[in-house]
């Protein structure tokens, strides 16, 4: 089957698809197909694959071939090999932990949207001095919770953020009002006991309750 069709998206068309992006590790291939459909079918268009697991980039092909409605990209790039691997298996954006200067230029070279990791204002200004403006906050909870992001919005006015880590369905409407955020990463509507299970049901269900999140 052909891959999808797809078009260019910036980091910030990216965060404004759904107020979550699924943060995913894929541990069969088989599970691939049914979860991207029953994410992105149930609102959650932006899915992004770990590559934390053997099969993470041919389960990105097979999630852009079964659900073209999503916008598949590759989480966890840690090198610039990362980033040459995930733009080869078709990924639209990719997320990474941390931001290094090799990082930066790889994407940069393989025009890949990239949303950088940062845990520190420094990081923050450095990633900034690079161009990027739209931030993963990470780790989110662990990093200090909303409080300390919200604190970041003045000093660090016109930079945004994606806080990712520790998000859960009951503290996500408080991230989501922060005048800094503009969307969250999180892994609980796709917990590994039930992708195993393939409880595509019940996890579109929480994918449903996942986009209607809101402030
Ligand atoms: O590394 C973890 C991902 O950033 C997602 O975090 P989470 O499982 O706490 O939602
Ligand atoms: C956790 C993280 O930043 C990632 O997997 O991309």
């Amino acid at each position: 089957m052909p891959s999808a069709v797809t078009t260019p998206m910036t980091v910030a068309e990216l965060c404004a698809l759904a107020p979550v992006i699924p943060v995913l590790i894929v541990d069969d291939l088989a599970s691939a197909a049914p979860l991207a459909k029953a994410l992105s079918d149930n609102g959650l268009r932006a899915l992004e694959i770990t590559l934390r697991t053997p099969v993470a980039l041919d389960a990105m092909r097979a999630m852009a071939d079964a659900a073209p409605n999503a916008v598949v990209g590759a989480g966890t790039l840690r090198s610039p090999a990362d980033v040459k691997a995930a733009v080869a298996a078709g990924a639209r954006f990719g997320v990474s932990p941390g931001l290094t200067p090799a990082i930066a230029d790889a994407a940069a070279e393989a025009g890949l949207p990239l949303l950088p990791g940062v845990a520190t204002p420094s990081e923050a200004l450095a990633a900034a001095e690079r161009g990027f403006d739209h931030l993963k906050f990470f780790p989110a909870a662990a990093n200090g919770g909303p409080s300390a992001l919200g604190a970041w919005a003045s000093p660090l006015g016109g930079l945004k953020f994606c806080p990712t880590g520790g998000v859960t369905p009951q503290t996500a409407p408080e991230w989501l009002a922060l005048p800094n955020v503009v969307c969250v990463g999180g892994s609980w509507m796709a917990p590994a006991r039930m992708v195993a299970a393939g409880a595509w049901e019940e996890i579109g269900i929480m994918a449903r309750a996942a986009a209607a999140l809101h402030a």
